[in-house]
C-alpha cells in the first residue's frame, strides 16, 4: 500500500467518475457544453480520487517506517494539525485540526508522521467521531505507546451552508487511552493544547 499522497489517477475510476458527474451537472439544469463547465466532469473526478486517496494508504506502514528507540518517555505533544475531510452523509467538507499527544515507550516516532496519518484517515468519507477513533487506535496499536490522546475540532459544511444553516458552531472530538485515562496526565494535555479550544 501506498504512504505518499499523489496527483495520479486511474484512467478507468476518472472515466467512470466522469460520465457520473457529467449526469449531475445535467441534472442541475448545466450546459454540459459550454465552454467553462466542459472540461469539469474531468476535473472533478481527478479533485473526488484526490480527495478519497486515503482508502489506499496504509497509515501503519507510514508509522512504522520511522519509529526510533529511545528511552523518552515525557509527553509528546503536535498540536494545529489541519485537517480536510468530507462528511459521508453529504459528501460536503469538514475541516479544523487536530491535535495529538502519545507517551512513549521504548520508541518515538518522526513528527511529520503524525500529520501523515491524520491525512490517510481524513481523505476519505467520514464522520468526526470515526475519524478520532481511526487516528487514536492506529498510534497506539502501531506504537504500542504509555498512552495516546487525540482531539480534533472542526467545523462541518453541511451545517454551514444548507441544513441547520449554523456558521459559528464547531465540533470537538477526543478520544483517550492508556495514561491519558488518567484525569492529571489528561488535563495536562488539554492544558498544552487549550490555547486554541474555544
Ligand atoms: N455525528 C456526526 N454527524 C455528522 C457528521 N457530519 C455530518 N453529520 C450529521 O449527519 C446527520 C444526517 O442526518 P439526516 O437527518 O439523515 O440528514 P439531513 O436531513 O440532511 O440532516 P440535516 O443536516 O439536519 O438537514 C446530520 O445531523 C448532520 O449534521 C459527523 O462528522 N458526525
Ligand atoms: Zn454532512
Amino acid at each position: 500500500m501506498a504512504y505518499k499522497f499523489k496527483e495520479e489517477y486511474n484512467i478507468e475510476v476518472t472515466d467512470g467518475l466522469q460520465e457520473n458527474y457529467k449526469n449531475i451537472l445535467e441534472g442541475i439544469g448545466e450546459d454540459v457544453q459550454r465552454e467553462g463547465i466542459e472540461k469539469t466532469p474531468e476535473r472533478a473526478a481527478k479533485a473526488m480520487q484526490f480527495l478519497t486517496q486515503g482508502y489506499k494508504m496504509d497509515a501503519e506502514a507510514i508509522l512504522k517506517k520511522a519509529m526510533f528507540k529511545e528511552s523518552y518517555d515525557e509527553m509528546v505533544v503536535v498540536k494545529d494539525i489541519e485537517l480536510y475531510s468530507m462528511c459521508e452523509h453529504h459528501m460536503l467538507p469538514f475541516f479544523g485540526k487536530a491535535h495529538i499527544a502519545y507517551i512513549p515507550d521504548g520508541h518515538i516516532v518522526g513528527l511529520s508522521k503524525l500529520p501523515r496519518v491524520v491525512d490517510v484517515f481524513a481523505r476519505r468519507l467520514q464522520v468526526q467521531e470515526r475519524l478520532t477513533h481511526d487516528i487514536l487506535e492506529c498510534i497506539n496499536k502501531t506504537m504500542k505507546p504509555k498512552g495516546v490522546a487525540v482531539v480534533i475540532e472542526a467545523v462541518h459544511m453541511c451545517m454551514m451552508m444548507r441544513g441547520v444553516q449554523k456558521q459559528n458552531s464547531a465540533t470537538t472530538t477526543s478520544g483517550f487511552r492508556g495514561q491519558f485515562e488518567k484525569i492529571e496526565t489528561r488535563n495536562e494535555f488539554l492544558k498544552l493544547i487549550s490555547s486554541n479550544l474555544k
